[in-house]
C-alpha cells in the first residue's frame, strides 16, 4: 500500500537544495518524537549531496538528535576506499566529517579494498541491514529474504535516463524482490561496479522523496509522473508507504 503522493516545485536548484534540507530536519525530527532510533538513507549525485551541504549549514540541525539517527546508502560506486567517485566520500566531505554523530550509526557500504566484487560487497551490506530489521513493525510485508529496517525517509536523486540509486532502465534490475541489496557490474553511468538497494528495499519507507534539478531530467520526470514502466524509467518505482514527494526545480519540471 503507498500513501499520497505530491510534487513541489522551486524556482532554483539552490533553492531546491535548501528548501529540501529543511525538510528533510523537520522530518527527522517529527520522526524521532514518535520513535528512536529513525533510519534515513540517502543518495550520491548532484542535487543529492547539495542537499546534505545544505544540511550541514541549517540552523534546524539542532532539531535531530544524531545519536538516534542511523544513515544508509541507497547506492555506492564499488571502487576503492578514497576514490572520488564514493558517494559516502562527498557525504562526508559536506556533512558527516563535522556531525557529532555516532561512527556506528553511519552505514557506508562496503568498498572494493573490503569486498572481492560488487555481488559480495552486496551480501555484506544486506547482512547489516537485516541486523536492524527486526524491530520493523512491516516486515511480515517483506519476504523473509529481503531484511531492511523501516527507512523513515529515503532520499533519492534521478538521472537524466531515470535512474534512481544504481537501478538503470532496461536492466530489469527494478523487478528484483527477492534480496535488499544488489552488486551492479555494467552501470552505463561510469564506475560500472556499483551496489544498489532494490525496490522493496528503497520502498520499505515511510517517506520516500525523488530530488531531481535541471532541463536534463525534464522528460525523465514527466514520464514518470505520467505513468511509465519502472522498466523503462526505474523512478516510477519510488513509492513511500506514506507519503511520495517529488521534489523539483522549475527547470526538471518543465514538462
Ligand atoms: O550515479 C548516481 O546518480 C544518481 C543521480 O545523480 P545526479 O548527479 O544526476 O543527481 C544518484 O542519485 C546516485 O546516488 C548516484 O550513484
Amino acid at each position: 500500500m503507498t500513501g499520497q503522493r505530491a510534487v513541489l516545485v522551486h524556482p532554483t536548484a539552490q533553492a531546491l537544495a535548501r528548501a529540501t534540507a529543511a525538510r528533510l530536519l523537520l522530518a527527522l525530527a517529527d520522526a524521532q518524537a514518535l520513535r528512536s532510533p529513525i533510519h534515513l538513507a540517502i543518495a550520491g549525485g548532484s542535487v543529492g549531496t547539495q542537499v546534505l551541504a545544505e544540511v550541514a549549514t541549517s540552523p534546524l540541525l539542532e532539531n535531530v538528535d544524531l545519536s538516534g539517527l542511523h544513515v544508509w546508502w541507497v547506492d555506492e560506486r564499488f571502487v576503492p576506499c578514497g576514490d572520488p567517485d564514493r558517494n559516502e566520500g562527498q557525504a562526508t566531505e559536506v556533512l558527516f566529517g563535522g556531525l557529532d554523530i555516532p561512527a556506528e550509526n553511519v552505514h557506508r557500504m562496503p568498498t572494493s579494498d573490503h569486498a572481492s566484487d560488487p555481488d559480495a560487497a552486496a551480501a555484506d551490506y544486506a547482512t547489516e541491514l537485516t541486523a536492524f530489521a527486526a524491530a520493523s513493525p512491516d516486515r511480515a510485508e517483506l519476504p523473509a529474504s529481503v531484511g531492511t529496517p523501516e527507512f523513515d525517509v529515503v532520499l533519492l536523486g534521478m538521472g537524466p535516463d531515470g535512474h534512481i540509486a544504481s537501478l538503470f532502465p532496461g536492466h530489469g534490475t527494478v523487478r528484483i524482490t527477492d534480496r535488499s541489496v544488489i552488486g551492479v557490474s555494467d552501470s552505463p553511468k561510469p564506475p560500472p561496479r556499483r551496489i544498489s538497494l532494490t525496490v522493496p528495499a528503497l520502498t520499505h519507507a515511510r517517506q520516500v522523496w525523488v530530488v531531481a534539478a535541471g532541463a536534463a531530467k525534464a522528460d525523465a520526470v514527466a514520464r514518470a509522473l505520467g505513468g511509465a514502466e519502472p522498466d523503462e524509467v526505474p523512478a516510477a518505482a519510488a513509492a513511500g508507504r506514506d507519503v511520495t514527494l517529488w521534489l523539483l526545480d522549475a527547470e526538471a519540471a518543465g514538462r
